[in-house]
């Protein structure tokens, strides 16, 4: 977090023209909060000297007022924040809490922020302890990743608490040690993805444990009273359609004091969703112009959304679905584009794809597709001699792994070396565990190699680049009869409508084309996969060099020669346990070939393959050599 920090403060934008957000310009800047800002100067201080943020951005200010002047009222109302994603919703809630912390006098527990996914609450927890350190405010992340006794111990001490939902309740119901009757704000990033699931009725479970409010039921009341505000740069208006269907049944003042902060990009208006969570006077925070249309407000599927202004959408239409992973390539800038396509198409990918470094996400609809897709790209890398790394995130890898690659994409620590003709590249191949909140500030590109099913699942996509003002751009491979699909979801949600093009590519995929490269690394997949079904080779680790030299036929006996060369360590007791493994791979991919020592195939699970399957009879038998 703190690295990409030196880069954010010089790329500030400006949510709050009274324009509003400008649609088609660059980045624009962001207009300073200054002196008049009501940001404590202990915490700005801290903002700059741990962030590199020098100023706070306007909706920031506007809802950190907001929250502050009406925080010491005994009727404070309920916020919503609806704002594009990248745009700092996790500092607009985040400061007014900590400010408000700032002179307390009693260590208690005053906020819990709930989020969806570990990573997430590991990336926030990240921010938010940043900023409290320096003050003595003890910040916890409580997500299951250590024992439950362990964190017990440690919650009585805790400030503010940040936790995914399964683990909040499990504390909840595992004893006393959580005091919840201080708590001041109870925060739900990623609101409309909290309110989708279940996990485990936490909501049911949560809010009665926090005090739930007994209100007098009040028929004629159909309108919550208080009036409309215009607040700064935003609109800042209780929502009556909102406020009517939480409100109307239930009039009366709360008994609770806990100030709940909702905040996504694609916030819901759904009051059947709103409605567990006991919300009151609501506060709409969005930037001006984006408001919901006056006729559109009682339509619970009415809802808009916008997208950063430096953020590019394009549709690439391909034929048919063998199509994809040579588009992808093409997309990738890794092979040329096929002379069929236009001149001016080709410019438009030169122009905006191959871009020099920066790190490109590839987002398909399952765990099991990014992992396949992933290996099949590290193999077309290798063999198109691409300098790069091909790095998996989802759901099914350890956490340590998924940790290692966020932290090694965050933090650019992979150190990979590149010239012009041929760029160094990171791509990461992703479920869309990434596609919520996760803050990659060097991810230029977005790619859904799959595409998906809502226009929220692509939004928050589609957020991971183009975010605090940079510029971003987003593919979606179309298989052309899933473009009628595509536009009408885009086009009805997106308030721009102008922004998203669809660009059709023509693909050759007979044998000369470059096409082949496809063909020939996914025999080499199903090896791989092979070797993993067998636990020859680790699911959450990139191939081995070693191996991908094997499969493209460099020759079994030159690899292993070459793996012990390189590891001059592989007699200590680490080196023999992870040689022995890694001479079991050989022997795999030995097998798969069918060249073994012994003349023998072994495994009978590769004797099926080889046997039964076209490719594994091809391998043996080429139809050339027939
Ligand atoms: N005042 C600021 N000045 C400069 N950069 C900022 C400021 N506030 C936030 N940022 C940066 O903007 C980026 C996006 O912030 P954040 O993750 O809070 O966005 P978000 O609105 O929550 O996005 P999403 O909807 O995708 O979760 C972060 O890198 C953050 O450090």
């Amino acid at each position: 977090m703190k690295a990409g920090m030196s880069d954010v403060k010089r790329i500030l934008f400006d949510l709050g023209s009274s324009e509003g957000i400008p649609q088609n310009s660059g980045p624009s800047k962001l207009t300073p909060a200054g002196t008049k800002s009501i940001l404590d100067p202990r915490l700005r201080k801290v903002l700059s000297s741990q962030l590199g943020i020098q100023n706070v951005l306007h909706m920031q200010e506007v809802v950190l007022e907001y929250i502050l002047s009406t925080s010491s009222r005994s009727r404070t109302g309920d916020v919503v924040l609806c704002a594009p994603t990248g745009s700092g919703k996790t500092l607009a809630y985040a400061l007014p809490i900590i400010q408000d912390m700032l002179d307390r006098r009693m260590p208690r527990l005053r906020a819990i922020v709930v989020v969806p996914t570990r990573d997430l609450a590991n990336q926030v927890f990240t921010v938010l302890s940043t900023l409290t350190k320096p003050f003595g405010i003890f910040t916890l992340c409580t997500i299951g990743s250590s024992a439950i006794a362990e964190e017990a111990l440690a919650i009585p001490n805790a400030e503010i608490l940040i936790a995914t939902p399964g683990r909040l309740v499990d504390h909840i119901n595992n004893g006393d040690y959580l005091k919840l009757s201080d708590v001041k704000y109870l925060v739900l990033d990623e609101s409309d993805r909290l309110l989708e699931d279940s996990y485990q009725n936490w909501i049911d479970v949560l809010i009665p444990a926090l005090g739930r409010r007994t209100y007098a039921f009040d028929e004629s009341e159909n309108r919550c009273p208080v009036p409309r505000a215009s607040y700064g740069i935003l609109n800042l208006a209780i929502r009556p359609d909102i406020a009517m269907r939480t409100e109307s049944s239930f009039s009366g003042l709360s008994q609770a004091n806990v100030r709940k902060i909702l905040a996504s990009a694609t916030q819901t208006r759904n009051p059947m969703r709103l409605y567990k969570l006991d919300l009151r006077d609501v506060c709409f925070f969005e930037p001006r112009g984006f408001e919901a249309d006056e006729g559109n407000r009682d339509k619970i599927s009415g809802d808009r959304y916008t997208v950063p202004a430096t953020m590019t959408e394009r549709g690439w239409i391909i034929g048919s679905l063998v199509e994809k992973p040579t588009a992808l390539l093409q997309l990738l800038g890794w092979i040329p584009l096929d002379s069929d396509n236009t001149r001016g198409l080709k410019s438009v990918l030169e122009e905006r794809l191959v871009s020099q470094g920066g790190t490109k996400l590839v987002f398909t609809n399952s765990v099991d597709s990014a992992h396949r897709l992933c290996r099949l790209l590290e193999l077309c890398a290798f063999s198109l001699g691409r300098s790069g790394k091909v790095l998996e995130m989802s759901g099914t890898l350890s956490a340590k792994r998924r940790k290692f690659v966020l932290e090694a994409v965050k933090e650019k620590a992979l150190s990979i070396e590149g010239n012009s003709t041929n760029p160094p590249f990171v791509v990461v191949v992703c479920s869309d565990i990434l596609a919520r909140g996760m803050d990659i500030l060097s991810v230029d590109t977005v790619i859904n190699y799959d595409t998906p099913a809502h226009i929220s699942t692509y939004l928050h996509r589609a957020g991971r680049t183009a975010r605090a003002g940079r510029h971003g751009k987003v593919f979606t491979v179309l298989v052309s009869n899933q473009v009628r699909h595509f536009r009408s979801m885009v086009y009805e949600a997106e308030r721009d409508k102008r922004k998203v093009k669809t660009i059709d590519l023509k693909i050759r995929t007979d044998g000369d084309s470059d096409h082949s490269v496809i063909v020939r690394n996914l025999a080499s997949l199903r090896r791989v996969l092979s070797s993993e079904r067998y636990g020859a080779l680790q699911r959450d680790e990139s191939l081995p060099e070693f191996m991908m030299h094997s499969l493209c036929k460099r020759g079994v006996h030159e690899t292993r020669s070459k793996y012990e060369d390189d590891n001059p360590n592989h007699n200590s007791e680490d080196g023999k346990a992870g040689h022995k493994r890694r001479r079991t791979v050989i022997d795999d991919v030995q097998d798969v070939d069918g060249v073994d020592e012994d003349g023998d195939v072994r495994n009978a699970g590769f004797l099926h393959e080889i046997l039964y399957t076209q490719i594994g009879r091809n391998l043996l038998h080429p139809p050339s050599a027939s």
